[in-house]
């Protein structure tokens, strides 16, 4: 679908007048501008046609629409395809589908998301299947609705319930969307078709209401009380995404709708969602969308037609907070798992913390009882190997190093059930099958898998560390570890590296530091700070104590007393505050953490650790909290330029040494002008 054309839709004529339009475009039935060219022909000869007296859209293969096709963007950005999107919203959704002689309803199954639920919304009448999910998930690819959403979702559902779906881009289900009355009616999937089609006749005879929901008004509050609503919601997005304007066009677009009317709305709508498709914010959330997909398509490896082999139950050695995670993902999946420990008493703890993650599920309200209680009776606790004659995979998650696994473990509160990347770690002898394995059980336990191969820290932690390495390295020459944390926040990191190092604990940040000063002594930056700390029992978060001090209520306060550790450790280091990096701008700081963070995941690129650099942009965004707006570490590195990053980093290691050395990768690139993420691939060496 590379060129953002394909797929059609398909007219069929029945004996009862009634003219059936399939949208056909595998997988999801994006709407490319193929499909929407095919739309507008059908739609116009079944207004001619004198045999069709109403119209039903479906779409093909039980799923109505994933919405507009997201490769059409490119398109957008690049010019290639002239049409212009306002034939679409307005002259083919609103004047006419919605604006026919004929009535017409969507018979939806699957998904309606986006541009599929804004067609289905342009239709006088929606027939659900009770598990269809219905949704404008526009913003999290950085624009928005653009095909009438802002406009018709607010008259069918209310206004804060439909500022409540495009502000988090989540989809609802059938049945809500039912008691919201943006489905008119529920059906079982046999009668999906046959419903619609009486539905639509029954507009015809006058029988059912013969709505345009573009003209609603009963479900929008009065002038007043929208404004009240639309304030709330500005306040609210700019809380939770101070870095992003879309949502905030957004609402404006929905509040000129409802000051001005639908149709001025409509006009708003695609002005803004034309400029916002040629935005950054948009490129980089576009970058993120396939390459998170494309993790699982590795190649020489999953490009050999290989079948995952079906895994039915898992055993797991170690009940540990690892062995206890991992299980917690298998059975929510519904994997049957064993859980081997050496005694009685490990054994019991281990199957405890599994009860215990379930339950925190409960209490939060994401799990019913009768669930909680199906899924902990699919595991079983062993203390033998008895029964693994029958499993298909066994996961060991043993703690070698008992203290300082302990010590980890009880520091980092970050258990693998909640994490979403799963690192696939394979060596030379791995076999593709395991792999092709592997990635189908990591996508069934709902975590994006990366195939990386093994080296210290793997792709996330070694691409990571020279994160809070940078900073220590600031700190001690002179730079404060709260400017550092706000510069870094600001950029979008959900916390800057100080609030982090508090969070997972000093066990955990001494601990990696050890490793890689063995595997990378020549660049580690080598600092007391954090072992000074901790021999004064300041050990992040858990001791309420770290680089912050925490009160009852976890809230994180700037420490005075921070600054006598920070001198002491300067001392032992020899270093002497440096007045260029006392004063720096957010700018600089953000580029001397990062910019050796791009060089570290240069060299993992360089040494076919990952196989594509799309892999290290979905490992930093869902491994390190990189904002997806960025479009992950190297797409972001890019966006300034190979040359701009080799300069700067060349400049530092002259003046501060070899932590900042640009690798090879860097520097070969740099000279030749050309991005870090170009297709010119480094071969995997595995
Ligand atoms: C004008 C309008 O207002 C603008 C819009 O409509 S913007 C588009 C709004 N739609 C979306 O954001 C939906 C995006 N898609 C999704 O969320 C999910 O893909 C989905 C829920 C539809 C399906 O999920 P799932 O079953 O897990 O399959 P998933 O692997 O994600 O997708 C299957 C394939 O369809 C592709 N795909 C999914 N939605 C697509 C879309 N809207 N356009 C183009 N390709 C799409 C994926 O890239 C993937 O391709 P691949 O097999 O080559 O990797």
């Amino acid at each position: 679908m590379d060129n953002g054309g394909n797929g059609r839709t398909v007219l069929e004529v029945g004996a009862d007048g009634v003219a059936i339009i399939t949208i056909v475009n595998p997988p999801v039935n994006s709407l490319s501008f193929d499909v929407f060219r095919s739309l507008k022909e059908s739609f116009d000869e079944a207004d001619k046609r004198e045999d069709v007296k109403a119209i039903v859209v479906t779409g093909a293969k039980g799923k109505f629409s994933g919405g507009f096709d997201i490769n059409a963007f490119g398109i957008m950005q690049k010019g290639m395809d002239h049409t212009n999107p306002g034939l679409i919203s307005v002259d083919l959704l609103t004047d006419t589908i919605e604006a026919a002689r004929k009535p017409s309803v969507a018979a939806i199954d699957g998904l309606a998301l986006g541009g599929g639920l804004e067609l289905a919304m342009a239709c006088n009448a929606r027939i659900s299947t009770p598990v269809a999910q219905l949704g404008l998930p526009e913003l999290q690819l950085g624009v928005i609705p653009g095909g009438g959403g802002t406009q018709r979702l607010p008259r069918l559902v209310g206004l804060a319930k439909a500022l409540e779906m495009m502000l988090t881009s989540k989809a609802i289900k059938a049945e809500e969307a039912y008691s919201l009355g943006l489905v008119d009616a529920l059906v079982s999937r046999d009668k999906l078709v046959s419903t619609a089609r009486q539905w639509a006749l029954d507009i015809v005879d006058l029988r059912r209401p013969w709505v345009r929901s573009l003209y609603k008004t009963d479900k929008i509050e009065s002038l007043g009380e929208a404004r009240e609503i639309l304030k709330f919601a500005r306040t609210q997005a700019q809380k939770r995404a101070p870095n992003l304007k879309h949502p905030l066009v957004c609402i404006d677009v929905i509040e000129d709708g409802i000051v001005s009317g639908p149709r001025a709305g409509l006009w708003k709508e695609l002005e803004a969602f034309e400029a916002l498709v040629a935005s950054d914010t948009c490129k980089s959330l576009i970058h993120i969308f396939f390459s998170q997909r494309g993790t699982s398509k590795v190649p020489g490896v999953t490009d050999r037609g290989l079948v995952p082999r079906p895994v039915k139950k898992v055993a797991i050695l170690g009940g540990g907070l690892m062995g206890s995670g991992i299980a917690t993902a298998l059975i929510l999946s519904s994997y049957p798992v064993i859980l081997k420990e050496v005694n009685e008493k490990f054994l019991e703890a281990g199957l405890n913390r599994v009860k215990a993650n379930l339950q925190s599920r409960v209490k939060k309200g994401q799990m019913t009882k009768e669930k909680f209680e199906k899924t902990i009776s699919l595991l079983t606790g062993t203390l033998d190997y008895e029964s693994f004659k029958d499993v298909d995979m066994v996961i060991e998650a043993v703690i070698e190093n008992v203290s300082l696994k302990q010590q980890i473990f009880a520091d980092l509160e970050n258990p693998a059930h909640v994490m979403p990347l799963l690192e696939i770690v394979r060596t030379k002898k791995t076999s593709p099958q395991i792999v092709v394995d592997l990635l189908d059980i990591g996508r069934k336990i709902r975590k994006t898998p990366v195939v990386v191969g093994n080296c210290t820290g793997f792709a996330v932690n070694r691409m990571f560390f020279p994160y809070t390495q940078a900073a220590i390295f600031l700190v001690e020459h002179g730079t404060d570890v709260y400017q550092i944390d706000k510069a870094i926040t600001k950029f979008g990191m959900p916390m800057g590296p100080f609030r982090l190092i508090d969070l997972v604990g000093f066990g955990v940040g001494v601990a990696t530091a050890m490793q890689f000063i063995e595997n990378f002594p020549e660049r580690t930056y080598k600092s007391m700070l954090l072992p000074l700390m901790q021999e004064d029992k300041r050990v992040g978060e858990a001791s309420r104590k770290g680089f912050y001090l925490y009160d009852d209520r976890r809230r994180a306060n700037p420490d005075p007393e921070l600054k006598n550790y920070i001198e002491k450790s300067r001392s032992i280091s020899g270093v002497t505050v440096d007045p260029k990096l006392v004063k720096l701008s957010e700018k600089d700081i953000i580029e001397m953490i990062f910019f050796p963070v791009v060089n570290e995941a240069c060299r993992v690129l360089d040494e076919g650790i990952a196989v594509k650099s799309a892999d290290l942009d979905i490992s930093a965004v869902m491994g390190m909290g990189f904002p997806p707006y960025r479009g992950g570490i190297i797409f972001w590195a890019d966006s300034l330029g190979s040359k701009y990053i080799y300069s700067r980093l060349a400049e530092w290691s002259k003046l501060y040494g070899e932590f900042f050395k640009p690798s090879a990768y860097l520097a070969a690139r740099a000279a030749k002008g050309i991005p870090l993420g170009s297709v010119e691939q480094t071969q995997s060496r595995l």
